[in-house]
């Protein structure tokens, strides 16, 4: 089973303890044609039937054969493999085959069908470095066994991971073309090379803890290996912090299940992978238990008393060249575009761990009863059980002292209250993948633009990439379900017109409440570029959101529908240069009704997307009734941005960020006519729509900076552990706060959900205070580890932070949030 070359392994169990008992100590690489020998007698079969049956079903294989030759890989493996070499005339070709091992079998066991339908699939569908196959013989009757012929590949293997005899430039290559090679094969998608039935997908940890628990106690007890309690201990805490991520299936795909770097083919001269091998194990299931198995040793051979001494075990004695482990995931996680691996790192590691004990036990136990394939040493596979079952307990060292502690750095939440369900984290996994297909790789294109002297021009693929988003059905996400049905129900169900109804239906998002929402709009936040590919963008949501809950028929006609459909852009003008707007009561816009008419006089700024080419509407807020009660004075009116005697004066910049080509803008309204009816809701209703508008608007902000802060960590975690400073990584000294704040803004969209806007209000404060602060911090450091380049236009960070930095003024300053929780937490307490 284990690896195609090892030429000692009897079984796979000896195969595991071998190679971790440090029994091979090879040098360098391994050709992979210096791997086989004579034909173990008892694996023989019916060569001639074979020939003949390959003449018939492998194409290309040699017609007339003058010769042939027939050696073997290794001895006894679980899969015996064999390589066959045939000759006519002067022209040689070589094959590899696999079969099952003669005799009777469990069913499930040796499968060598599933081999070959991952191996097909990968071949055809992918780039996932695999052996090509040739052809799958199911009927027993041609040589004893099913089997399949695929492509020999002529290489080296690596049989020791501390790469003896290499120089410490080319172990880095290897070690990290090895976590490409992982990142390659999960970053396949089942369902699309036809490997969607390939095996479950949910609870793949779990079942296997109970498979080899079940295999732990069959091994152990009287008259066998000693049974430890330690590993019973294991067990059950394995059992109970499986993590919630493996029954959702978020990491869910094609695992290889045995995936080493002894069961990689290098190219002979180049150090790049060109074949993954020994398939046997692959399944569908948790793609972390690869990464942490393949990581194993790092963890291997680690004497007791360090054990018992709680120290870390990091391997530091690994010779130069070899990659640290966070170096080595860091290049995983950013081949396979994946989160660093935090959350649940201490479990998969425990798991791996706890798998290979149980194998060591099993051999053991076949030792003490005279019948272990590994012989002699197998007496040591006793040990390494018992050592093993104590690892959980120091992982969490290990865990604190590489990542920080536990609370700090779960990122997504995997459990608690807050876990999506499986339609949003669909949703999530279409968004993460549009934005590492479409919109990472254009952000510094549409920079670019945006700092020309075309700045206030849109770039062409924005338009294209909007019109991917709404096929992909990832539009108008923010829509909450309740403001959509009120929209469904005034202006397209009266159509009668099923065309219409379906076209408008995909305009009116996915059916989510705020809360759902919120972790896709997090998603939406690593980019300042991407919530308007999505239309998700403000000011737009928060305008559209006010059109589809105090819209009228004829307004939402007008303005609602263009702007759903991404045609139009928008603005909201509420605030002003020569009063003090975070107190909206100071507003002196004055709107007066005049005829059919309202009459608009006054000077606004800071109204975001009005320098927009596309923006067609703004919401005006001013007063229509200066003799009305304090809030009742208030309205708001829908205004074309074309109307006489609208002024655009000029952009204002945030930090130098001019935000082309949306913008913010000074705005002069003299002697505006407006008509009657662009009135929303009626005459001083301005305060209790804007009450409705920055409830949901504010928490969107807040988990666009969750995103931002989330990106930041990121490229600091990347970065810290690409350079190196007086000879050391800049990493270690990272902290991650966003885990925290996300639980606070979630809670904060789960209130608005269940209790609406007014009770939630106080939350909703706490959430837009603790974001921004938040997302500053994060991005601070983050730009502090990237040095220069941290604050200038080459990484997005310093134009993040810059943003961040609005949102404790923008939306109401920090002072003004904090006031309303302390109104709300003096009440509460009856003061
Ligand atoms: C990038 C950006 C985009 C914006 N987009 C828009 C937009 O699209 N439309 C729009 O209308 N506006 C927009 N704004 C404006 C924003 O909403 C206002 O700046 C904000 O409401 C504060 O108003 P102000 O600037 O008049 O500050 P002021 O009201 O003058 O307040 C100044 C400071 O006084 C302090 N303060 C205020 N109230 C209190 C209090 N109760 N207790 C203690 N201290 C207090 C705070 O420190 C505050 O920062 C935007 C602003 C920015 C920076």
């Amino acid at each position: 089973m284990l690896c195609l070359v090892m030429r000692i392994k009897i079984t796979c169990e000896a195969c595991v303890v071998l190679w971790l008992a440090g029994i091979f100590l090879p040098d360098m690489a391994n050709r992979t044609s210096d791997l086989v020998g004579r034909v173990d007698p008892a694996q023989s079969f019916d060569t001639e039937a074979l020939l003949h049956y390959a003449s018939v079903y492998v194409d290309g294989f040699p017609q007339n054969i003058s010769n042939y030759t027939l050696s073997q890989f290794g001895h006894g493996q679980s899969n015996p493999t064999f390589l066959i070499e045939v000759r006519s005339g002067t022209f040689a070709k070589r094959y590899v085959l696999r079969k099952k091992p003669p005799g009777k079998l469990l069913a499930s066991a040796h499968a060598v069908e599933r081999e070959y339908e991952v191996l097909h699939a990968l071949g055809t569908h992918t780039w996932v470095p695999v052996p090509k196959v040739f052809c799958l013989c199911t009927d027993s009757s041609v040589i004893g066994t099913p089997f399949y012929i695929m492509e020999y590949l002529e290489g080296r293997i690596f049989i020791d991971p501390k790469l003896p005899g290499v120089a410490p430039k080319r172990r880095r290559d290897i070690c990290r073309a090895v976590s490409q090679a992982l990142a390659s094969l999960h970053s396949a998608k089942a369902d699309a090379v036809g490997l969607g039935n390939y095996g479950k997908r949910k609870d793949y940890c779990k079942r296997q803890v109970e498979r080899w628990a079940k295999q732990y106690l069959l091994s152990t007890g009287e008259g066998k290996s000693r049974r430890n309690p330690k590993m019973l201990e294991l067990v059950d805490w394995l059992r109970q912090h499986i993590p919630l991520e493996d029954s959702l299936g978020e990491t869910t795909g094609l695992v290889h299940g045995d995936f080493r770097i002894d069961n990689v083919v290098f190219h002979p001269t180049e150090d790049r992978v060109i074949g993954i091998l020994d398939w046997e194990l692959s399944t569908l299931g948790n793609q972390m238990s690869d990464v942490a198995y393949s990581c194993l040793h790092y963890y291997e051979n680690i004497p007791l008393e360090d054990v018992e001494e709680n120290n870390g075990f990091e391997r530091s004695s690994f010779p130069e060249g070899i990659p640290s482990l966070p170096e080595y995931l860091a290049d995983y996680c950013s081949a396979a575009g994946r989160p660093w691996p935090v959350d649940q790192w201490k479990f998969y590691v425990a798991f791996s761990l706890f798998r290979g004990a149980s194998i060591y036990a099993g051999v053991h136990s076949r030792w003490i009863m005279g019948n272990a394939s590994g012989g002699e040493r197998a007496r040591f596979a006793g040990e390494k059980a018992d050592s093993s079952s104590k690892l959980h307990e120091t992982t969490k060292e290990d865990h604190i002292r590489l990542f920080g502690s536990e609370s700090q750095n779960q990122v997504t939440p995997t459990s608690g209250k807050f876990v999506p369900s499986e339609k949003v984290q669909d949703l999530r996994d279409k968004l993460i993948k549009f934005m590492e297909d479409h919109i990472y790789p254009r952000e510094s294109d549409f920079y670019i633009l945006a700092q020309s002297a075309m700045r206030w021009t849109i770039h062409p693929d924005e338009e294209k990439l909007k019109e991917l988003a709404k096929r992909e059905g990832l539009w108008n996400l923010f829509i909450p379900f309740d403001s959509a049905a009120r929209a469904r129900e005034l202006i397209f169900v009266s159509r009668h017109d099923a065309l219409v109804e379906n076209k408008f239906d995909r305009l009116l998002g996915a059916g989510l409440s705020n809360l759902e929402y919120g972790y896709l709009c997090e998603i939406m936040g690593r980019s300042v570029c991407a919530p308007q590919i999505f239309n998700c963008g403000a000011p737009d949501t928060g305008n559209m959101e006010v059109l589809l809950r105090y819209g009228n028929e004829e307004q939402m006609k007008e303005w609602l529908v263009p702007l759903l459909e991404g045609n139009i852009r928008s603005g909201f003008a509420m605030t002003e240069p020569q009063v003090a707007s975070s107190d909206a009561t100071n507003i002196e816009c004055s709107i007066k009704r005049h005829g059919d008419s309202y009459i608009i006089n006054g000077k606004k700024w800071w109204t975001s997307g009005a320098m927009d080419p596309r923006c067609r509407l703004l919401i005006v807020m001013g007063k229509t009734d200066l003799t009305a009660p304090k809030h009742k004075q208030q309205s708001m009116i829908l205004v074309d941005i074309n109307t006489a005697g609208i002024t655009i004066k000029r952009p204002l910049t945030v930090f130098g960020f001019d935000d082309a080509p949306h913008g913010h803008a000074e705005i002069f309204f003299e002697n505006v006519h407006v008509p009657a009816n662009n009135i929303l809701l009626g005459e001083g209703r301005g305060f209790e729509i804007a009450q409705g508008r920055l409830g949901p608007g504010r928490l969107h902000h807040c988990m666009r900076l969750i995103g931002a802060a989330e990106r930041g960590m990121q490229m600091m975690v990347q970065r810290a552990l690409e350079r190196r400073v007086f000879g050391k990584l800049i990493a270690e000294q990272v902290s991650n706060r966003t885990r925290e704040n996300q639980i606070t803004v979630l809670e904060a969209a789960d209130q608005l959900d269940r209790l609406g806007n007014k009770k939630a209000r106080a939350t909703i404060a706490m959430a837009k205070v603790a974001a921004p602060n938040m997302a500053l911090m994060v991005l601070d450091t983050a730009m502090q580890v990237h040095g220069a380049a941290g604050l200038s236009g080459d990484t997005v960070l310093a134009h993040l932070w810059a943003t961040a930095r609005t949102l404790r003024i923008a939306d109401g300053p920090d002072e003004v949030h904090l006031g309303t929780i302390a109104k709300t937490e003096l009440r509460r307490a009856g003061l």
